[in-house]
């Protein structure tokens, strides 16, 4: 088990390691969040330490105080509203790099940064990669005011869209549930299966307590995915 969870975090520094190639001098940035990205920051912080100058926006508080501690140069969207390059992590991938993304509960501020950058590059580990999205549960972003109605609603839409399972509060500390970055809550969704991921979100986003949806569509240009076959770089057709 230890044995596996090495090898995955191999895969991931040796995901990241090309996407740092990819930062020039003088670049804006949007680091992402998650254990994958996390090197992408690590490597980030080299370079500055290495008199690289880029000006770098954070898309969660972990990441924020990372970066902090790396001295890492941080701006905001309000200060720096677009972005040259967003790398970033995934839970899950397909062929079209359409993403499920939100295992960490940041979906929200990764979505707007990914959404301010020029471009988005996915770093992950090949178990990250799926023929059909949905075997990682989908998290969606929703406010606390009328939970149970709008957990009802998103389930009776989901299932419009060709997807039916469990959706569940996350839970957080002690008995209560997951806080958001945001001060939102997430549902997860644990639909196994999401045959039109487009129809899906465009459900979910006719849900007024929904704040936003895991599911990044059009979104990565480029996935670089690591692997006992080695390190491999899909670029999304059209991008
Ligand atoms: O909310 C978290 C993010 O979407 C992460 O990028 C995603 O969960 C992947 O994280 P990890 O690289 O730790 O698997």
């Amino acid at each position: 088990m230890a044995d596996a969870a090495t090898k995955a975090d191999d895969y991931k520094v040796q995901a990241a390691r090309p996407a740092i190639d990819l930062v020039k001098p003088g670049m804006k940035l949007g680091l992402g969040t998650g254990s994958t990205a996390y090197h992408f920051v690590e490597a980030v912080g080299e370079l500055v330490r290495n008199g690289l100058e880029v000006l770098c926006v954070p898309t969660s508080e972990a990441t924020r105080s990372h970066a902090e501690k790396l001295r890492i140069p941080l701006s905001s969207l309000d200060e720096t509203p677009q972005l040259d390059l967003t790398v970033d992590g995934a839970d899950e991938i397909d062929d079209q790099l359409r993403l499920i993304k939100g295992g960490g509960g940041a979906l929200l501020r990764e979505k707007i940064v990914a959404t301010a950058s020029d471009r988005m590059v996915v770093i992950a580990d090949e178990s990250k990669m799926s023929e059909t999205l949905g075997s990682h549960p989908l998290p969606v972003e929703v406010v606390r005011f009328g939970l149970r109605a709008t957990t009802r609603l998103i389930q009776a839409l989901a299932a419009e869209a060709g997807c039916e399972g469990e959706v569940r509060l996350r839970p957080g500390q002690g008995d209560l549930p997951f806080i958001t970055d945001q001060g939102n809550l997430i549902v997860d969704c644990a639909f196994h299966t999401i045959p039109e991921p487009e129809v899906l979100a465009f459900a979910l986003k006719r849900v007024p307590g929904v704040v936003e949806h895991g599911l990044f569509l059009g979104l990565a240009d480029v996935a670089i995915v690591a692997g006992s076959g080695g390190v491999q770089v899909i670029r999304r057709a059209g991008a």
